[in-house]
């Protein structure tokens, strides 16, 4: 049976993407986004759907999207941050290596910025808007997580050590070697 090697969550910014990528490029898989396979099932951005179809029609293409990825995808696999509110695809991650980034309100709303791009965190109070979201939403990442990293001081290198090393698997490459 297919499973990526790792699931990678959290909220926006924490780096699921960018992690992710070099996660992948670590481990010398492939690397996947739910969000990119979400846009290109509908065929227009995440705001754009957001705007156009509503939240819950986004919400059901994700839980679509990362039932799919679950079952194909054998490299990392980064979910969309709010994939985890749909408890059909928390009970879908039971077995699998999940990894949760985590990121502070602070450091999280610097490295979103006020992107258009993220639509739950466009409005007039991003920091309120991404304390709410966490507040709401932590629980539901250590739910299913199997390992944790906490970003906020990190490079993406160092969390890509972290990840490694939390699963117990050695960092081949990266600032390891060089810190210590
Ligand atoms: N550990 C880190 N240190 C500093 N900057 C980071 C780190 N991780 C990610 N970033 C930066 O933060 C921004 C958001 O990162 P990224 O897009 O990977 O987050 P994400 O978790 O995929 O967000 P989304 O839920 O919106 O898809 C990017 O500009 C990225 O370069
Ligand atoms: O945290 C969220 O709810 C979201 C995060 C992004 O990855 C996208 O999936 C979308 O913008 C919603
Ligand atoms: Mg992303």
């Amino acid at each position: 049976m297919t499973a990526p090697r790792f699931v990678v969550l959290g909220p926006p910014g924490a780096g699921k993407t960018t992690v992710g990528k070099l996660l992948a490029e670590r481990l010398g898989v492939g690397f996947r986004d739910t969000d990119e396979d979400v846009i290109a099932t509908a065929g227009k951005p995440i705001s754009d759907i957001f705007l156009d179809d509503g939240e819950p029609a986004f919400r059901a293409l994700e839980e679509e999207a990362v039932a799919e990825g679950l079952k194909t995808h054998d490299g990392v696999l980064a979910l969309g941050g709010g994939a985890v509110l749909s408890a059909t695809t928390r009970e879908r991650l039971a077995g699998h290596a999940v990894v949760f980034l985590n990121v502070g309100m602070a450091e999280g709303v610097k490295r979103t910025g006020m992107s258009s791009a993220r639509p739950l965190l466009a409005g007039v109070n991003p920091r309120a808007t991404f304390k709410s979201l966490l507040d709401a939403r932590l629980p539901l990442y250590r739910e299913v997580a199997t390992i944790e990293v906490v970003t906020d001081d990190l490079e993406p290198e160092q969390v890509v050590d972290a990840v490694l090393r939390a699963a117990g698997t050695t960092p081949p490459t990266g600032t390891d070697g060089e810190q210590d």
